[in-house]
């Protein structure tokens, strides 16, 4: 069966043709994409990345074994609010915008640019729409699977291996064991640095990092050691998993209506469990505004403004929209037409 040009069956090939044209721009239009592709959003996006980068050509990866993999990928993200294919494709194409970054132009091998796509479109497969917590919580296989160590995340990570095994959908057919030991490993190390858990630490080593920064005359950073490289393509995918505030306030906001409605289920489910409701999780508490506002200045500015340093000055026009929209959140915060019933 011939491939369709776009990779996705769908009546709007002329559209989706020309939002996929602005693959390489921060602030593309997932939602767009999800409804022009046939709802295959990761499928679209993951594969315009895929010959963009002309990936398939330099690992000689068939098209047919591509949009197989991609498929059954997607159809591995389950159907929650947040949490699925339409995430999985903005991560993917967020990490591929970052890499483009002209700080880091020739920095990162064709290799290691594959493993940070192929990590961040399949970062999150097979997620259950509920924390490592809940997990941990109520005992679930999951947890009992991984001893409560970063639980989803080595999911999504043994689900994506998995589907490989298929001959029709092996992509890494043609690279060599050498190859595909490297790809395994930076794959591992950048969806497991996508655990909220490894925050903290990720985010003073880019710190220590930035302040130690060390580039070459056209102001490109330079990357010696594993731990060097990889620690940047770390916060990269982990950049590019809390991208939601740095994006145009309509796409943002539609992102918060998303992740609430995920919490607030899981809340339900606590409630319903006789378990203490976790932070966030009660509908009837809502505080949307003051949460993100909360998220943005203790979690995602300080990622943002430090990963701005290191790339400087390329990631300033994201840094700005940023605060733009922790302004707006905060004044609908103080203004009464946030408070019901006014
Ligand atoms: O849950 C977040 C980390 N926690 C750590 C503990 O303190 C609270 C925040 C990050 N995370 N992890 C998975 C998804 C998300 C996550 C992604 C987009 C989010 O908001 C918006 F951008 F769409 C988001 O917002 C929550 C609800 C209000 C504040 C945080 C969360
Ligand atoms: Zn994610």
């Amino acid at each position: 069966t011939p491939i369709p040009e776009l990779g996705v069956d769908t009546p709007h090939t002329e559209e989706l043709r020309s939002l996929l044209e602005r693959v390489n721009d921060w602030g593309l239009d997932t939602f767009r994409i999800e409804d022009l592709s046939g709802q295959r959003p990761l499928t679209a996006i993951t594969y315009k990345i895929f010959q963009e980068r002309q990936l398939l050509n330099t690992y000689a990866i068939e098209p047919h074994t591509l949009i197989s993999y991609l498929l059954t990928l997607e159809d591995h993200y389950q159907q929650v609010p947040y949490h699925n294919k339409a995430h999985g494709a903005d991560v993917c194409q967020s990490m591929h915008v970052l890499l483009n970054a002209s700080a880091l132009d020739g920095v990162f091998t064709e290799l290691e640019v594959m493993s940070a796509i192929f990590a961040s479109a399949v970062h999150d497969v097979d997620h259950p729409g509920v924390t490592n917590q809940f997990l941990i919580n109520t005992k679930s296989d999951l947890a009992i699977m991984y001893n409560d160590e970063s639980v989803l995340e080595n999911h999504h990570l043994a689900v994506a291996f998995k589907l490989l095994q298929a001959n029709e959908r092996n992509i890494f057919a043609h690279l060599t064991a050498k190859q595909i030991k490297t790809l395994r490993k930076m794959v591992i190390d950048m969806v497991l640095a996508t655990d909220m858990s490894k925050h903290m630490q990720l985010l003073a080593d880019l710190k220590t990092m930035v302040e130690s920064k060390k580039v070459t005359g056209n102001n490109i950073i330079m990357l010696e050691s594993y731990d060097d490289r990889i620690q940047v393509l770390q916060n990269m995918i982990h950049c590019a998993d809390l991208s939601n505030p740095t994006k145009p306030l309509d796409i943002y906001i539609k992102w918060t209506d998303r992740i609430m409605e995920e919490f607030w289920r899981q809340g339900d489910k606590e409630r319903d469990l006789g378990l203490e409701v976790s932070p966030m999780c009660d509908r009837r508490v809502a505080s949307v505004e003051k949460h993100q506002v909360g998220f943005i200045e203790f979690i995602v500015h300080p990622l943002w403004e430090t990963w701005a340093d290191l790339v400087y000055p390329d990631a300033s026009a994201i840094l700005e929209t940023l605060e733009q929209n922790r302004d707006w959140y905060q004044a609908r915060l103080s203004s009464p037409s946030s408070t019901p019933g006014t």
